[in-house]
């Protein structure tokens, strides 16, 4: 035990704070508060952050100083990725097999929680992912199902990797292994700050995945039934663990949830979910078509609209707050280029901001967002865009073209937007 301890795996003290301690992030109502006053999340996503964190330090500080400057105060990343011989999958990974964690790696969330306390800023975590791009469900699968990792984007078979992957939420030995890996890393201790993980306000949410669905389009009754007693069943084992923090599910709402409102509601009326999230893809749902936007942009247009405001008033019906914590938009033409226009993600972006930040300063229960996501520095290495170990991280994981939806630190008058919209949301926190 001392050697865990040491290696700042296991935490020797229980979480220092109380659940009274009023600088964690809480819900109240339908709202978030901080330090005593309201809280909203203009966020970013950053899934890999510790990468950077253990890997480009120089490079995650002046990163972490741009989103600052922006007014961004929250992040959302990946805590872990599992080794896998799927393609499109980040490397290396920090869960090499099953119970075999990569320290080095795990200590650049270390590095990251540490600066990013530094900036008054906090954390999303996420815990493990339905897509394959850090291994995933799909990943544990292979482990303890024997079952094939089918990368997505080499069979193109969505609906298959959809069905399938959910048989994760019912595999025993998986099951097993994704609560040592939460119990590993909830319970870790800080190695730079020393601080145990549950015990530190910096860390606004666990999450039980990205993006977790009940399976594909065509889910049963039972496997819709199955899907949230996981979701319960996880998030009152993370409550177990850590009494600080609020709970989340990484959900992307009725798109995650085949298109069930009934779902969505159950999924997320669970005691120990504290907040809901959703996430807005109109180009990955059909509903644009970046090369013939004037021919369907008012279509998108629309269906995003009221895919914003629909899921504010579940919340409002169910009474937790909730936060888009995933939307996006390609560069003009659909190209990846970084030198390529951003006028149509700019657009969207705004009409986005409106909706969100317009229903916020109405005191609605939409608690802010987070931006699909902090390119910032990085840039694309290759001919065709796609990435190889060893390239900068991006906004855009593995699986897709490095510059699809990631915004860069040349992007200014997206920034700028971003900057326009978090300053609206921080006032409110002065109320
Ligand atoms: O969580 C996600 N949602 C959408 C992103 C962009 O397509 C994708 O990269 C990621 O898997």
């Amino acid at each position: 035990a001392a050697s865990l301890l040491m290696m700042g795996v296991v935490s020797a003290t229980p979480a220092a704070a109380s659940a009274a301690d009023k600088s964690f992030v809480a819900v109240k109502k339908t709202q978030f508060t901080r330090n005593g006053n309201p809280y909203y999340i203009a966020g970013a996503n950053f899934w890999y952050g510790a990468y950077l964190g253990a890997n480009d330090r120089p490079r995650l500080l002046k990163e972490l100083d741009t989103l600052k400057a922006m007014g961004i105060n929250n992040l959302r990343v990946l805590a872990v990725s599992e080794k896998t011989d799927m393609k499109s999958a980040v490397r290396p990974a920090t869960t090499n097999e099953p119970g075999k964690y990569d320290e080095r790696l795990l200590a650049g969330m270390d590095y990251l929680l540490a600066e990013m306390a530094r900036r008054d800023m906090t954390a999303v975590i996420y815990l493990n992912n339905f897509w394959q791009w850090s291994g995933g469900m799909t990943q544990y699968l292979n482990w303890f199902a024997g079952t094939p990792a089918l990368d997505p984007n080499v069979t193109k078979d969505y609906e298959t990797y959809m069905r399938e992957t959910a048989r994760f939420y019912t595999n025993e030995k998986a099951q097993a292994e994704y609560r040592n890996v939460i119990r590993t890393f909830i319970g870790r201790k800080n190695t730079v700050t020393g601080k145990p993980y549950a015990g530190d306000p910096v860390i606004m949410s666990w999450q039980l995945a990205n993006e977790p669905r009940p399976g594909n389009a065509s889910s049963t009754p039972q496997e819709k039934d199955i899907y949230v007693k996981w979701i319960a069943d996880t998030a009152a084992y993370i409550r177990g663990l850590d009494k600080n923090h609020l709970v989340s599910t990484g959900s992307e709402g009725l798109a995650g949830s085949s298109q069930d409102a009934d779902l969505f509601a159950r999924a997320h009326a669970a005691r120990d979910v504290d907040y809901l999230t959703y996430h807005l893809w109109p180009k990955n749902w059909g509903w644009i078509d970046s090369k013939r936007v004037d021919a369907t942009w008012s279509g998108a247009l629309e269906k995003s609209s009221h895919y914003l405001n629909v899921h504010i008033d579940y919340a409002k019906k169910i009474g937790k707050p909730i936060v888009l914590e995933e939307f996006g938009m390609d560069r003009d033409g659909a190209s990846f280029d970084i030198k390529a226009p951003t006028t149509v993600r700019d657009r969207f972006y705004k009409e986005v901001f409106d909706v969100v930040v317009g229903r916020a300063e109405k005191g609605d229960p939409i608690a802010g967002f987070n931006f699909w996501a902090w390119g910032g520095a990085g840039r694309a290495a290759n001919p065709d865009y796609w990435w190889k170990e060893g390239n900068d991280l991006m906004g855009d994981p593995p699986q897709e073209e490095q510059g699809l939806y990631s915004v860069f630190d040349t992007d200014k008058s997206t920034i700028a937007l971003i900057r326009k919209y978090a300053d609206r949301l921080q006032a409110l926190e002065r109320k």
